[in-house]
């Protein structure tokens, strides 16, 4: 497959950041210690039922060893630096975006040429992209501005909801039933419908059969893990999250260990991590990246990729899956929400949701700017 379809930045690509030794970590910010996304990978050896729907395939088994999870949860937590090494990062910062990850907001003209022509489809990623971080899991709420900027964007291209989170949840915390919702890390795919009250339409669900399996480990968990003050395990229906951001991080290890012994007994499911959080979810290949492709195919997206621009925004790790497969593709763009560097297959960023809404509002008045101009009779 050629490449000529994706959105690259007008920069430098080969251009070395100054300073850099060479890649950081996937999702470390620079100077966190270095943890491969694979090394979080869980699941034990034992063959396990593999009837679902065709495409999903089960992953390789690795157990994960508890102190490369404290590592990795370490990294995706750094610490407040110094003023010293606060300045270091500021200008490593602005290094990254002006080489290898430009602001989508500052490229816009690049953007906008990128999606001249073309059938735009939207995919947003919920926390950290959408609504800002909390303490709360459940006090995640997105502003009013934010929604009415989203409910703009789906009013002119198709777009989806893609995240981590159950579907009735996010669809709560959203308010938007003309969305198409991926929840539980795409693996509960529903479409729009009419109004609030009316049930979405189920358009796939390819870990069905681990929902008595996750009930199961999400009962355990929350009897392993109610020692650790602080520790809360969340129900996403599909998958579930522990999360550690309230957990003084003296016991992190501790509730590492903890998290590895209830999998222990679930062979079937493995263990990821994002944001002061670690997600536990059935050991199948699926991941956001593989419900855009399944959004793009069944809504009728995949046949001419030459007139589609996939546009992905989203903050952490587990949205690299959906980065990688425009990048695979040759075909959109995929927008990293971050404040610091970070290696990413993402072209451009946005440094948080204010930043994403006004990016969503200029892409909404440029739609409308190029109709309006179609419209207009030519003298
Ligand atoms: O795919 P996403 O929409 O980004 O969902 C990933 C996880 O998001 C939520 O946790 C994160 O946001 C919380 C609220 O701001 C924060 O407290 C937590 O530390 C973050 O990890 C959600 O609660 C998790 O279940 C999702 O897995």
């Amino acid at each position: 497959m050629t490449n000529q379809d994706v959105v690259m930045p007008d920069i430098a690509a080969a251009a070395a950041m100054p300073g850099s030794s060479g890649r950081a970590p996937l999702f470390a910010c620079r100077g966190a210690a270095a943890v491969s996304a694979s090394s979080m990978l869980g699941g034990g050896g034992a063959a396990y039922q593999a009837a679902v729907v065709a495409h999903v395939a089960p992953v390789p088994s690795i157990r994960p060893c508890a102190s490369w999870v404290v590592e990795a949860m370490r990294a995706s937590s750094p610490t407040r630096p110094a003023a010293a090494a606060a300045a270091a990062v500021d200008v490593e910062y602005d290094a990254w975006t002006q080489r290898k990850h430009p602001s989508a907001l500052g490229s816009f003209e690049q953007v906008a040429a990128a999606a001249s022509g073309k059938r735009v489809v939207v995919f947003l990623d919920y926390d950290g992209t959408l609504s800002p971080i909390v303490a709360d899991p459940d006090m995640a709420f997105m502003s009013d501005e934010m929604r009415a900027a989203v409910r703009d964007v789906a009013e002119h291209f198709p777009a989806a909801i893609v995240t981590g989170r159950c579907v009735d949840k996010v669809q709560s915390f959203v308010g938007l039933p003309e969305l198409y919702y991926a929840g539980s890390h795409g693996m509960d795919i529903k479409g729009p419908s009419s109004n609030e009250e009316e049930d979405t339409k189920i358009l796939l669900q390819p870990a069905r059969e681990f929902l008595p399996v996750i009930n199961k480990a999400y009962k355990a968990l929350m009897e392993k893990t109610k020692s650790t003050p602080g520790a809360r395990v969340e129900n996403n229906k599909f998958c579930l999250s522990v999360h550690f951001r309230c957990v003084d991080e003296k016991r992190w290890n501790p509730l590492a260990e903890q998290v590895k012994a209830v999998l222990r007994d679930y062979p079937e499911l493995k263990l990821t991590q994002g944001r002061k959080v670690l997600e536990i979810r059935p050991s199948i290949m699926w991941d956001k990246g593989k419900a855009v492709e399944f959004l793009l195919k069944s809504l009728g997206f995949d046949d001419d990729r030459r007139d589609v621009l996939p546009v992905y925004i989203g903050d952490d790790r587990t949205d690299e899956d959906a980065f990688k497969v425009l990048r695979k593709r040759g075909q959109g763009l995929g927008i990293l929400v971050s404040k610091c560097a970070k290696e990413t297959d993402a072209s451009y960023s946005l440094q948080d949701p204010a930043e994403v809404m006004e990016f969503l509002v200029r892409l909404v008045q440029w739609k409308l700017r190029r109709s309006s101009s179609a419209m207009r009779p030519r003298v």
